[in-house]
């Protein structure tokens, strides 16, 4: 039997960079990845996708397709798309190293895959524009997502949309991602509400090659909605203009070399949702003031990873001795933790099998 397949590599991102809160992203080697299967002239009789995984977060994904994040968001593409369902006996063997819940994009990186899947399968070839109006209308913040999709150190906004596309792209997510059950009657939602253009703009920053990043991963996991749901609506002057005047400086100061510490490691500040979160993530505060650039030579700076837990040391060297030294101020708070060197990643690809 002829069967048509791909594969889909989607990286883990640092959203926020310390100051950049909503804003930049940072792609990250760490990959979900996805190996995908159908054949060309299927049985007459339609089988519904077949899901497996190994990997971060294998005991508690859903299995099925209809829940599962990844494949929801490619059936929300494709029924976008006057495409009903999934291609007959469809298999997806899904490899993930991005901890659930962690700081570390993996949702992002989920949206993003299924983004991909659903472009794949009907083989629309959309462009990378509107692959992101698709993962915004379900990851709604652009930082992780739009880090995900094109790779590097990248900052985002979202367009201020005329009041219409305004209203269709705040739709709730429920309707954008039923849970569609496989039995679904004909029409279920077939006709899901399709993203508005040109929601998301991005820009691409400079990255200077001796800068690595060290991933200090706490050993459980604090969900995105509960670390915004701390934040506050409304912000001090003096906090905004503190963390704008930090991530005007940073966005070009990685991008130098040599990197210069004394610049970035207070350029990495924080005063808009770092101080808020502490309360959820114990010896946050702690290691982020004990750790520093003339404590640890090599260390340029260190900020809270999206909306944690992970602790993210921006550094040329002496990771052993940042990561040893934080995993030491967290024990005092009882949190384990687990650490690794990373590098920052290329964007998404989708790679097809010769036939
Ligand atoms: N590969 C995946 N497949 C299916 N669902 C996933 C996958 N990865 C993550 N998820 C879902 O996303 C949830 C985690 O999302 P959440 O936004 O809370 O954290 P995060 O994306 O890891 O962190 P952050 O957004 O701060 O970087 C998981 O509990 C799971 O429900
Ligand atoms: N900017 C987001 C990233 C997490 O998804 C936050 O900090 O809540």
């Amino acid at each position: 039997m002829a069967l048509r397949e791909f594969s889909i590599r989607v990286p883990a991102t640092s959203a926020n960079i310390g100051p950049g809160f909503d804003v930049v992203g940072l792609s990250l080697s760490l990959y979900l990845e996805l190996d995908v299967s159908y054949p060309l002239d299927p049985p007459s009789e339609y089988a519904h996708p077949v899901l497996s995984y190994t990997g971060e977060g294998a005991d508690e994904v859903p299995l099925d397709a209809y829940k599962n994040l990844t494949t929801r968001v490619a059936l929300y593409l494709l029924r976008c798309h006057a495409v009903p369902r999934f291609p007959s006996h469809l298999t997806i063997r899904v490899r993930n190293a991005i901890p659930f819940g962690r700081g570390l994009g993996s949702s992002g990186a989920a949206v993003v895959a299924g983004t991909l899947l659903g472009d794949a399968l009907a083989s629309l070839r959309l462009p990378q524009t509107r692959l992101l109006d698709f993962a915004l209308m379900v990851e709604r913040h652009p930082d992780n997502v739009t880090a995900a999709l094109v790779g590097g150190f990248v900052g985002s906004y979202l367009a201020e949309l005329a009041p219409a596309d305004a209203a269709a792209a705040s739709v709730p997510l429920s309707e954008v991602l039923p849970e569609y059950p496989p039995d679904a009657s004909a029409e279920w939602g077939l006709h899901p509400p399709p993203p508005p253009r040109g929601i998301g703009h991005f820009v691409r920053f400079n990255w200077a090659p001796a800068v690595r990043a060290l991933a200090i991963v706490p050993r459980f996991e604090l969900s995105t909605a509960l670390a915004r749901a701390v934040l506050p609506t409304h912000y001090s002057r003096a906090d905004l203009v503190f963390n704008m005047q930090r991530l005007a400086v940073l966005t070009t100061a990685l991008g130098q070399t040599p990197p210069d510490a004394g610049l970035i490691y207070e350029a990495m500040k924080d005063r808009v949702h770092q101080p808020y979160r502490k309360g959820l993530i114990p010896g946050l505060p702690e290691v982020t003031s004990a750790i520093t650039p003339a404590t640890h030579p090599g260390l340029l700076g260190i900020c809270l990873s999206g909306a944690g837990p992970t602790i993210l040391a921006l550094a040329t060297h002496n990771f052993d001795a940042i990561a040893e030294d934080a995993r030491a101020i967290f024990k005092r708070f009882d949190v384990e933790v687990d650490w690794q060197v990373l590098d920052i990643a290329g964007g998404s690809a989708v790679s097809e099998a010769a036939a």
